[in-house]
């Protein structure tokens, strides 16, 4: 003890000061002020000291203790059984290590009980006869605090066990499990505790701690509160020889246990299922932050024993944290293509999830009041696998007062045009200068250059601000009429001499290549609301040609199969403005194609009638049989009404084929429907099946 020197060991008091402050306003206060990836931060820079100095480690150390404490404000009560923490492993590399000696220890191979790892508050439920008669905290592991009224407030926590054959009610129990709340829960309650002017949680897992930790057990009733199962303290009367086989047991008595546990005999198969719900984080109903490996069999778990603060037979395999904090600097605006103002948080760069994260939308104005959060707090982020960041709520315990509210502008920060709501009631407001605001020409532009639309390769977010800003494209119609006279006067597109780029050269090939693209993705182009790829290729399909859709009614286009009511409105809509009929017009007088290409050599058989096909065929595809329609001169609907001339029915047809049957339409058979295909109506009306209704009417 003596070789360590004073330095180290005031460093060491310090650290271990530290992390029992973390420990409390976590523990205690609900409230951490830090992430867990930065606590854990601190927990490994003490562990490193303590192994390079092992005099330093003491019966008192945090390393040495389960983390929690209790505080007065709860009656304290021990726990018949210690409540233990658990160790971690980060790596398979560590992770192999464990099992190893666990292997070693217990002379042989063992079975393996892998849980979810549920990030929550543990508790422990005792059972007498059957009767829940006390609920504590984890405390610091010897002793809990007092929440019996609050947990019998949970849903899922029984009052009174139900035994089984089986399993009979024991004459005492203590159940150990967490307590949780659900992201969109959380999310949901913090709405409502900002609007009643309270402080809204900082994440799910604080939330459930805060909320079972009440002294009003009322206030614990009105709040979501989950609770999963994992574990056994004291048990009179029950002896299972596996930890499953208590699950079960717990199951039967009415207790929740998760539907997540799996057993294994190697190591290969832990591994997997330890990968598989890496990548599956989010399919559980709570946050995850890990697999929690045990020893199966009862009688082994025993032998290896248990250290000060975890136990020797289970461990947990941590993913990488996806929360961190971090500043809010500011909050600012961006206005998209369809001119929808989105306010988005700008944060100090923090890693989390393996990616450096700085920007989070925040949706709208109202998604921030939700939230609760000011410019210049601290923030928790989550990263969530592939998903975009997301702000969860403010750390509000460190706010200095210098804090201040965001203000949705009132004018686009583009163009300065007033911002407006497109309906009332709306939460999104829009700049209305839709033609020529520059953000949302940069935005369409960049848009109809995209592989879904006329795929223009030079065609980028620099090259639309630059020939936005030289004045050469006042809006996308002038886009085809670029040429090399035009392109000289952009900045970008000129070589140091003054010549064109090589770019500029792309640009014009592109754009020459760009005319001769099928109909739907011209429609893409246009940035038509809600008019994304499906709706273009079914009315592309349908109509043929621009001119066709521009023509067709509301209710022709509501017909179209994949189209529907709110898409028709929008392209009707978008006809109606000037300017939008004149960029066609631009594109056409350009040379851009604007219709599918006909195969002439199909006679149009059936030109004006309206076919519905309905169950699966199987010479044809969906697509195939649409087209073939087309082809011919009909129209392939998605709805039957009196209009329709034939039903064409496959296999599993749905309610579209008692329509027929019930408005007396033809019906066919894909029989019939070649019989259609090849000589028409009439020869098709012919094969046509007898309607239901004829056959019983004899
Ligand atoms: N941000 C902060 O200021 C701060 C402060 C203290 C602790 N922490 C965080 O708390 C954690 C460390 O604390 P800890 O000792 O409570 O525990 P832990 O989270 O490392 O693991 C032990 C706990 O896991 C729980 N658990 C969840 N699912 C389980 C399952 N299927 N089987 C068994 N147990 C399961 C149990 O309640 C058990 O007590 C770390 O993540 C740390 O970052 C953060
Ligand atoms: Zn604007």
């Amino acid at each position: 003890m003596s070789d360590v020197p004073a330095e180290v060991r005031e460093r060491h008091g310090a650290l271990a000061e530290e992390i029992r402050g973390h420990q409390f306003r976590y523990y205690v206060l609900d409230a951490p002020t830090i992430s867990d990836g930065q606590f854990d931060e601190l927990m490994h820079r003490l562990e490193r000291l303590e192994a390079e100095y092992p005099g330093l480690v003491t019966p008192d150390s945090p390393t040495q203790n389960v983390g929690g404490t209790f505080s007065t404000e709860f009656a304290a009560h021990d726990h018949l059984e210690r409540m233990l923490s658990l160790d971690n492993v980060f790596d398979t590399e560590e992770m192999l290590a464990w099992i190893d000696r666990v292997e070693r220890e217990v002379g042989g191979s063992t079975q393996y009980l892998c849980e979810l790892k549920i990030d929550g508050l543990a508790v422990n439920l005792l059972y007498e006869r059957g009767r829940l008669t006390r609920a504590l905290t984890r405390g610091d592991g010897r002793t809990g605090e007092d929440v019996t009224l609050n947990v019998r407030t949970l849903e899922q926590v029984p009052d009174t066990l139900t035994g089984t054959d089986e399993y009979p009610v024991p004459e005492l129990i203590e159940v150990r499990g967490e307590v949780f709340f659900r992201v969109e829960d959380f999310l949901d309650l913090n709405a409502k505790l900002v609007e009643a002017g309270k402080s809204p949680f900082a994440n799910p897992r604080n939330t459930a701690a805060g909320s079972l930790r009440q002294k009003d057990p009322r206030v614990t009733r009105s709040r979501r509160l989950r609770m999963i199962c994992h574990g056994l303290g004291r048990r009179d009367g029950f002896e299972p020889e596996r930890q499953s086989q208590s699950y079960e047991a717990l199951a039967a008595w009415g207790l929740p246990v998760s539907a997540h546990t799996k057993v294994f005999d190697t190591a290969k198969e832990v591994l997997a299922h330890i990968g598989y719900w890496g990548e599956h984080r989010h399919d559980a109903e709570h946050e995850i932050d890990g697999v929690v490996i045990k020893v199966d069999q009862v009688a082994l778990q025993r032998r290896l024993g248990t250290t000060s603060r975890a136990p020797r037979w289970a461990v947990a395999y941590k993913y990488p944290p996806e929360e961190a904090n971090t500043k809010l600097l500011d909050i600012q605006v961006n206005v998209g293509r369809t001119g929808r103002v989105t306010p988005f948080a700008v944060m100090e760069p923090v890693k989390v999830a393996g990616s450096t994260v700085a920007m989070a939308t925040l949706h709208n104005a109202e998604e921030v009041k939700r939230k609760g959060v000011l410019i210049g707090d601290r923030v928790v982020i989550r990263k969530a696998g592939d998903v975009i960041p997301e702000v969860l709520g403010p750390v509000v315990e460190v706010r200095t007062g210098e804090e201040r509210e965001f203000v949705m502008p009132t004018r686009c920060p583009e163009c300065g045009t007033p911002l407006a709501a497109q309906k009332e009631g709306d939460v999104d407001i829009r700049c209305p200068n839709a033609r020529s605001c520059p953000a949302q020409l940069r935005e369409r532009l960049f848009h109809l250059a995209g592989r879904g639309a006329f795929d223009i390769e030079v065609l980028g977010y620099e090259a639309a601000s630059a020939l936005l800003e030289s004045g050469v494209v006042a809006d996308e119609g002038d886009i085809f009429a670029l040429d090399e006279e035009k392109l000289r006067q952009v900045e970008l597109f000129r070589t140091k001499s003054g010549e064109l780029s090589a770019n500029a050269g792309k640009l014009l090939a592109n754009l020459e290549t760009a005319k001769d693209r099928p109909l739907w993705k011209v429609l893409v182009a246009l940035s038509i609301r809600h008019v994304g790829p499906t709706a273009a290729q079914a009315l592309a399909r349908e109509f043929g040609s621009l001119e066709a859709i521009e023509a067709a009614d509301e209710t022709a286009l509501a017909d179209v199969d994949g189209v529907g009511p709110t898409i028709a409105a929008a392209v009707r809509e978008w006809f109606t403005v000037d300017w939008h009929r004149e960029v066609v017009a631009k594109w056409r007088r350009a040379g851009v194609r604007m219709a599918e290409e006909r195969d002439e050599s199909i006679p149009r058989i059936l030109e004006g009638l309206s076919i519905v096909v309905t169950g699966s065929l199987t010479g044809f595809s969906r697509d195939e049989a649409k087209e073939a329609i087309m082809a011919r001169g009909g129209k392939a609907a998605g709805s039957v009404s009196k209009k329709t001339a034939f039903v064409v029915v496959g296999d599993a047809p749905g309610s579209k084929y008692d329509k027929a049957v019930q408005l007396k339409v033809p019906v066919l058979d894909e029989n019939g429907f070649r019989v259609l295909l090849e000589k028409g109506p009439e020869a098709a009306a012919e094969v046509a099946l007898p309607a239901e209704g004829e056959q019983t009417g004899e």
